[in-house]
């Protein structure tokens, strides 16, 4: 909690917030010494005027009192405003920077949790600290110090007085402060649960899992809630138990106050000074242990961002990246083997091609056979374990990220589009492009007569493409990564949702376009048709290259690319490159 309050407070606002704090103590603790002189000199001897005077001197003070109320109330909010605000962007900054796998270690629900839910505890915990936390230890010294000048011997009612106080609120945050730290994975859960039933939702219904699904969400709810109730009630407790003390100390100090003004050793004024001081003394230490039964909620919310802050990224750029020559585009690996973290087998081993500017290399192989996992070393979301990739003849290591990614355009396996308009879609890869290359690109995609019929370029994208069909999402990003300027085209499994006959006029455009054949064309494919037309096809099997060739080649001699054959024209599919 102090790292983060270090990194993103302001230590000029949270000084001028101690400032205004420092004028609300010292005006309200100078309230209850001057009622008692009203009471001592000017009731007791008559004084108007000295009433008249004190008494404006009182609502001098109380005014300022509430403008250093206010100005503290000012700053305290800001500031942990401010705070959850730097958090949250340095969260997402993380998760958008850094490589995928360290989070998968955190998971997408949890992400979602720390950087909502554990932001706002912390905020919550920061508005009071620099109020309650500033103002009780001033107005606890205070008040004690000047209900001892008022009567040192009234005093020891404090010595009974706090340690009951203090022994209740030790209670309170031994029960409390557990039942706080698990709500926040509790509410974790609530978020998995609700992310799975919001993103399946479609195959829950086809399932008629409902019923199971709502049981499962409305287990994760009851258990938040109970623990919610059970911690909150505890918490409340401390209401009436603080009441129930402040009142006792008041019994004790009038009865033993009233002894002392009849043996004369005290004055009434000075007693009812006291009353005040006492209270405010009790309050003040209730704030500061409902302080501590909020704040180990909130470390553990910080350790929580702490933890996702502190992921390392094993995929990093070099100290000195070399540039990246863009004019003769080429991609080689050299002999690479790769291994998923904590996997005991390879995913790839001995991965060996080189393919130049014009040239498409095609890779096909079975279901989990290692198609998209060599497809995605080259946008580095994985290094190699061994081995090395080259692009344009310089190794993927030895540039930096950002230069890598402006040479690269990739369609993922999964179609993702952003709400937006088809314009911004296509823009996110391109920002400076004409609406004649946009339009270009969509004809290469085989998109623009359903793009002309939605709107055109200002027809609005549905959150994740979702009032596009899978075919249509599928060429809308394919459009997109035509159009960006790259020395690599990738398209991982990108014409499966096409038809035959799409997919064909597509390969076709794309053979034709000037931009895409500067650069080395990358198709990740199951079907024979789809790879067959490529310079170089690899066929993948168990994460080994099982044979490298043209699709003539690889028909007379490679067994496993004749097996694939076999299969699809037996069901019936034509190789019509
Ligand atoms: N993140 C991961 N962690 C561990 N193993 C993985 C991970 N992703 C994939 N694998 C494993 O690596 C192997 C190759 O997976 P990959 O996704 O590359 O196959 P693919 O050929 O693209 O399959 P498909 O055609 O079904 O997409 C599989 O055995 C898979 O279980």
């Amino acid at each position: 909690m102090m790292r983060l309050a270090r990194k993103h407070l302001d230590w000029w606002a949270v000084a001028l917030a101690v400032g205004f704090m420092i004028i609300q103590v010292a005006c309200d603790l100078s309230l209850p010494t001057l009622t008692s002189d009203i009471i001592d000199k000017g009731i007791a001897n008559n004084d108007i005027g000295y009433i008249w005077r004190t008494g404006g001197q009182m609502l001098l003070l109380s005014f300022i009192g509430v403008l250093g109320a206010a100005g503290n109330v000012y700053y305290a909010s800001t500031q942990s405003q401010r705070m959850g605000q730097r958090i949250r962007t340095d969260l997402f900054k993380k998760v958008t920077f850094s490589s995928t796998e360290e989070f998968e270690t955190v998971g997408n629900a949890s992400l979602i949790t720390r950087t909502t839910n554990d932001v706002v505890q912390i905020q919550n915990v920061m508005v009071q600290m620099l109020r309650m936390m500033l103002m009780a230890p001033i107005m606890l010294v205070g008040a004690g110090v000047l209900a001892y000048v008022k009567s040192p011997r009234l005093t020891m009612v404090f010595l009974v007085a706090l340690p009951i106080l203090a022994f209740f609120t030790g209670l309170i945050m031994y029960f409390a402060v557990p039942l706080f730290k698990s709500l926040q994975k509790k509410i974790d859960r609530i978020n998995l649960v609700f992310r799975e039933g919001l993103t399946g939702v479609r195959v829950i219904r086809a399932f008629n899992q409902d019923q199971f699904e709502q049981d499962r969400f409305e287990g994760a709810n009851q258990d938040y809630t109970k623990t919610g109730i059970k911690v909150f009630m505890i918490v409340s407790l401390m209401f009436p138990v603080i009441t129930l003390i402040v009142s006792g100390t008041n019994i004790g100090i009038v009865w033993y106050g009233g002894q002392l003004i009849g043996h004369q050793a005290m004055e009434v004024g000075n007693l009812v000074a006291f009353m005040t001081y006492a209270t405010q003394l009790l309050i003040s230490f209730m704030m500061v242990s409902m302080v501590f039964v909020f704040l180990p909620r909130a470390q553990a919310s910080a350790a929580r961002i702490n933890e996702v802050m502190d992921l390392k990224s094993k995929i990093n750029d070099a100290d000195q990246p070399l540039d990246l020559n863009t004019d003769a585009a080429s991609l080689t690996f050299d002999h690479v083997n790769f291994r998923y973290t904590g996997a005991e087998k390879l995913a790839l081993t001995d991965v060996n091609f080189t393919a130049t500017a014009g040239q498409t290399v095609a890779i096909i192989g079975g279901t989990g056979s290692g198609k998209s996992t060599l497809v995605n070393l080259i946008p580095r979301l994985f290094d190699p374990e061994s081995g090395q990739i080259k692009l344009n003849g310089t190794a993927l290591t030895a540039m930096s990220q950002k230069a890598l990614h402006d040479a690269i355009s990739i369609t993922q396996q999964k179609a993702v589009l952003f709400s937006g308009t088809v314009r911004s879609n296509m823009l996110f890869g391109m920002p400076d492009a004409t609406d004649d290359q946009i339009w270009h690109a969509l004809d290469v995609a085989q998109a623009s007569d359903f793009i002309k019929e939605e709107g055109g370029l200002d027809g609005v994208v549905e959150q994740n493409g979702d009032n596009f069909s899978g075919g249509q999402r599928q060429r809308l990003v394919i459009a997109r990564t035509i159009l960006k300027r790259a020395s690599v085209y990738i398209f991982d499994d990108s014409f499966s949702a096409l038809d035959f006959k799409t997919d064909s006029l597509l390969r076709q455009d794309l053979r034709k376009d000037e931009q895409v054949q500067n650069g080395v064309t990358v198709i990740v494919a199951q079907r024979v048709s789809t790879v067959a037309d490529a310079d170089l096809i690899l066929v993948i099997d168990g994460g080994k290259i099982v044979g490298q060739g043209t699709h003539d080649e690889l028909k007379e001699s490679n067994e496993t690319y004749q097996e694939i054959l076999d299969s699809q024209l037996r069901k019936g599919d034509t190789v019509d490159a």
